[in-house]
């Protein structure tokens, strides 16, 4: 388990290489400019920002082969995890899906910066985004369960991996859904948070 800033660090260095640190750095204090303008994360989190926000949206990586592609993160925000994991791993496709005006702009202009070229922003609703394959399906702090997987079900195929950080509330979540859904996913342990759980699964859920 990852607790501290210090061990945060070592294990995103571990997935990423010296240019991709030297540019995931440089956005905390981008984010933290950023975050005086707009609400984007809480002001507590900053001080353990690369447990709560960078390690927290690198562990995906682990969850799949190094080369799946391409990834689909629901409702970005300030980026966590879509923008985090295209600045770290800019040999994958990210598209990040955000429906808030001043987070769009935010998001656009990170990937402008570091000319995130496999970075693409959808500055619109999920419900408005044309449908494409998509190799793993993430979201942290999107919507339930339930809402999550009928919004999203038409970016998946039966490869398609779902990686949703849900917190504490993962297992509960997981329970409330029908019997098909609870046979596809199943709950990790969260390698930043002792009582977080990342929601797991592959393929198409039957959502009618
Ligand atoms: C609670 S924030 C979480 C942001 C980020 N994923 C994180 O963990 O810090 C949820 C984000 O989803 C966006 N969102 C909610 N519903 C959406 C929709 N239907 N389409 C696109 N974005 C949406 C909101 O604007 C907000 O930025």
């Amino acid at each position: 388990m990852i607790s501290t800033e210090e061990e945060a660090r070592t294990y995103c260095a571990n997935l990423c290489d010296a240019a991709g640190m030297e540019r995931l750095t440089a956005f905390i204090d981008l984010l933290a400019r950023e975050n005086e303008q707009q609400n984007l994360i809480s002001n507590n989190s900053l001080e353990s920002v690369w447990q709560r926000h960078i390690a927290d949206s690198l562990q995906l990586l682990a969850h799949v082969p190094r080369e799946t592609s391409p990834w689909l993160d629901l409702g970005s925000g300030a980026g966590m995890p879509g923008l985090i994991l295209a600045i770290a791993r800019p040999d994958l496709a990210f598209h990040l899906v955000e429906s808030r005006k001043r987070r769009v702009s935010w998001l656009e202009s990170v990937a402008r910066e570091y000319s995130l070229t496999n970075c693409h922003v959808h500055g619109s609703r999920l419900e408005n985004v044309e449908s494409f394959e998509s190799a793993v399906i993430c979201a942290r702090a999107f919507a339930p369960l339930g809402k999550l997987l009928r919004l999203s079900a038409r970016f998946s195929t039966q490869q398609t991996v779902w990686l949703l950080p849900k917190g504490r509330s993962a297992a509960q979540e997981l329970s409330e859904q029908p019997e098909s859904i609870r046979a596809m996913f199943h709950v990790e342990q969260s390698s930043t948070d002792p009582q977080a759980g990342i929601v797991k699964g592959h393929g198409r859920p039957p959502i009618q």
